[in-house]
């Protein structure tokens, strides 16, 4: 399945006379994107990551999740919720030619799964926001009755991840385009439930790390907030410490990205994500031709280093240059080409967009499952209260 892909890392830019055809990434490594999975780094760095359980996933799980269609364990309990107590909301695509018929509990196969997401979901405190070793479920909240990523029971859950393409894309795709050949490299699925919490959006940031240097940072979410300009300062020194002190010399690859949160006062980091330094992973407010090419710091002993460290009283290298902090501006969401819809081809990796692409026809037809199992719900609600 990967070949049509084979090219897209090496991302074709527009020719001109004075720009390289390919995007300079470095060689993108299994291992740099392995590196990158949650449960690689979660050891590490969990005493600086808000609190999340990863849930190991048997090749059962594994299994629903790549099923066509979406079948949803029963609900034993009274469901808080929206959701039909008794579903499976909907039967697979098909069913004929085994004798699982939508009654079925796909649960069966992997009940221990099953009730360790139970378990974990409890023990943090009933609400969770999940993802797999990369994604999240961010383009599937349109289907949960939250329109969130809150989940609260198992098959919040489930639908959350069988209706994203980010994660078909962790499931399908999670090492397309590497270059150090195809297959082998054994992926461990993990479930990462996190204990939910009201993010302030607009206090993350996403940071890009070259050579083992800091050398920019942005927003994640593309809305313009005034205050940010007052703190740019502080906030770009908050992340050039923790940067320094967490992450230059612990991370295995010179070459990443990370994602932080920094609630209010401003003076502590929390990590959310590391993500690679690669063309699937979203530069936001900043080009990925730009980061390959902006100017780094050089080292102290450079001889031209000058200009950018000076010594201070106590005879210490000062760091004079700073990495790039890019806010949006008021009234200038064009400047960045974002007035596109978030998670549109311009700012989607090749493969995700070529994929849900491809199941354009299925997710017609699954939203058109929706709306009749909604209509069906709806209108069995109504007899139901008419009996009353
Ligand atoms: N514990 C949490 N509770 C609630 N929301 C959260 C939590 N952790 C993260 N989020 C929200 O979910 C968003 C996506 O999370 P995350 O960065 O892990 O997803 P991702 O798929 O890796 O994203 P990207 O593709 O941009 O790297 C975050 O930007 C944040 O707003
Ligand atoms: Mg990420």
């Amino acid at each position: 399945m990967s070949t049509e892909h084979a090219d897209s890392e090496a991302s074709v830019v527009a020719a001109s006379p004075d720009q390289p055809k390919q995007l300079p990434f470095p060689p993108v490594t299994k291992q740099h994107i392995l590196n990158c999975s949650y449960h690689s780094w979660h050891p590490k760095y969990r005493a600086i990551t808000p609190k999340a359980r990863l849930v190991p996933l048997p090749g059962a799980f594994l299994d629903y999740l790549r099923a066509d269609g979406i079948v949803l364990p029963p609900e034993d309990n009274d469901n808080p919720d929206w959701s039909d107590a008794d579903s499976g909301i909907f039967s697979g695509a098909d069913n004929e030619g085994d004798d699982e018929g939508p009654d079925q509990d796909p649960s069966t196969h992997w009940r221990d799964t099953h009730e360790a997401i139970e378990a974990v979901i409890e023990e943090l405190g009933g609400k969770v926001a999940p993802k797999l070793n990369w994604s999240a479920p961010k383009d599937a909240t349109w289907i949960a009755a939250t329109n969130s990523m809150e989940c609260r029971t198992p098959n919040d859950i489930y639908l959350l991840l069988k209706s994203s393409d980010f994660i078909t894309h962790d499931l399908q795709h999670a090492l397309d385009d590497t270059t150090d050949g195809e297959g082998d490299a054994e992926i461990q699925y993990h479930l990462v439930l996190r204990k939910w919490i009201v993010l302030n959006p607009s206090v993350e940031f996403r940071c890009f790390v070259r050579n083992r240097k800091l050398i920019a940072i942005c927003q994640r979410d593309l809305n313009h907030f005034d205050f940010l300009f007052k703190m740019e300062d502080k906030l770009r020194q908050t992340v050039q410490e923790f940067f320094d002190v967490r992450l230059r010399d612990t991370f295995p690859d010179p070459n990443f990205t990370f994602d932080v949160y920094i609630p209010p006062p401003h003076d502590r980091v929390w990590l959310v994500d590391f993500n690679p330094w690669a063309l699937r992973t979203d530069p936001l407010l900043f080009s990925w031709m730009e980061l390959l090419t902006l100017e780094e710091p050089l080292l102290p002993e450079a001889e031209d280093a000058s200009q950018e460290f000076e010594v201070d009283e106590d005879d210490k290298v000062v760091e004079l240059w700073q990495p790039e902090f890019r806010l949006v501006r008021r009234d200038d969401p064009e400047a960045y080409g974002f007035s596109t819809p978030q998670y549109s081809a311009h700012k989607l990796p090749r493969d995700v967009v070529d994929a849900s692409r491809g199941g354009e026809g299925m997710m017609r037809e699954f939203a058109d499952q929706w709306k009749e199992a909604q209509r069906l719900a709806e209108q069995q609600a109504k007899e139901e209260s008419e009996d009353d």
